[in-house]
């Protein structure tokens, strides 16, 4: 099945630009939606709680920052970028009182309208702009005049041309220069869960700790063994990203080609990609929604434990340590928020 791609000549810029935007959440989305909506042209609107901690930075870039209610009552493009757990209350609270015909909804990620935690009226165009990865890059490729590819979908096409203000807001970011691919909420939300839990976070994080415990266990030196299952991941999947997974056996020796194809399956096994299945199925099911929310509404004791154990694991000491020399990789967590 072939998926239909927009480019910036497909977006019409002026959808947008007429429109007063609130970008609600200023993290690492929102920074980057709401100074790219800004360069490109389009009034735009911050809206955050009196005591968020994100209302200077946002202040410091001259952008206006309201209330979340003020700003939504303004605006007629509500882009909600603010954490997926704080989106319900917020919708209800400061965001469904200031809907009114004619209003757009915004998502970059399509989590609440898929698990059904947000109900927006049938007179509101509903949409989801989700650039395909972190917002500090979304921000940096659209200065660098690039773009980060995003995925644009609609739930709701109450206007008529949901979809035409969506590439628009998409043109505006940056997203349509790389590419804009059109989607549903539920392949964007379902697919983007799993890719985080299995695979880009919760899979690659796994795989290099067990790999780093293995070898230090067996007496390998800890910096020798962050080099070969952290530091040098990071070149290897930069040959995957130029030219996949080919490209990257291209680059590396025979031996190491022989030892990947004999022994990679071992490590992804039929058992791992078993576990993976079950995965997605708590995915689609909604049994993971339900879990991050009741586990959010406990006040999140779970995920402080594990947080503090992944941040208490010996590769953090080690890498630390090894990064403190290398000048050119202990960049700044955020530039720009
Ligand atoms: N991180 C990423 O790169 C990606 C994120 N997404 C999606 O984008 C959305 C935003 O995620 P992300 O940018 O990571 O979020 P962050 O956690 O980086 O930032 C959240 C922002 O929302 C603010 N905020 C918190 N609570 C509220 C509230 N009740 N009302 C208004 N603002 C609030 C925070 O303020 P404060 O500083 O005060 O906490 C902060 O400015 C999510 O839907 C996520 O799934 C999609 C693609 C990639
Ligand atoms: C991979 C994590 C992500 O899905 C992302 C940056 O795209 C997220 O939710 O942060
Ligand atoms: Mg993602
Ligand atoms: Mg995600």
């Amino acid at each position: 099945m072939s998926v239909e791609v927009f480019y910036d000549d497909d977006a019409d810029l002026g959808l947008i630009q007429g429109r007063k935007v609130a970008v609600i959440g200023y993290g690492s989305q929102g920074h980057a939606h709401a100074l790219s909506l800004r360069d490109s042209g389009v009034d735009v609107v911050i809206g955050l709680p009196a005591g968020s901690k994100s209302r200077p930075k946002a202040e410091e870039q001259g952008l206006r920052v309201l209330t979340p209610a003020e700003a939504a009552a303004e605006a007629d493009v509500i882009m909600i970028l603010a954490p997926d757990t704080a989106q319900r209350g917020l919708y209800a609270e400061a965001i469904a009182p200031h809907l009114a015909a004619g209003k757009a909804l915004f998502f970059g990620h399509g989590f609440n309208i898929r698990y059904g935690l947000i109900k927006p009226p049938a007179d509101v165009d509903v949409a989801m702009v989700a650039p395909k990865g972190p917002g500090h890059l979304v921000r940096r490729q659209y200065v660098d005049g690039k773009g980060v590819p995003c995925l644009v979908a609609v739930e709701q096409d109450a206007s008529g041309n949901a979809f035409g203000l969506a590439l628009a807001y998409a043109k505006a970011i940056g997203g349509t220069r790389a590419g804009a691919i059109r989607t549903t909420f539920t392949e964007e939300t379902e697919t983007d869960l799993f890719g985080e839990q299995a695979v880009l976070c919760g899979g690659a994080a796994a795989l290099v700790q067990t790999g780093f415990e293995v070898l230090t266990e067996a007496g390998y030196a800890p910096e020798v063994a962050y080099f070969e299952c952290l530091h040098e991941l990071k070149l290897i999947v930069d040959l995957m990203y130029e030219g996949g997974i080919a490209r990257m056996r291209y680059s590396i020796s025979d031996t190491a080609e022989y030892g990947d194809l004999s022994r990679g399956p071992r490590v992804i096994d039929s058992r791992v990609k078993e576990e993976m299945r079950k995965i997605l199925g708590e995915i689609q099911s909604g049994e993971f929604a339900r879990e991050w929310v009741a586990e959010d509404e406990a006040g999140r004791p779970n995920f402080a434990k594990w947080r503090a154990e992944g941040a208490a694991h010996p590769i953090e000491e080690t890498g630390q340590k090894l990064r403190a020399m290398m000048s050119w990789v202990d960049r700044p967590i955020t530039e720009t928020a």
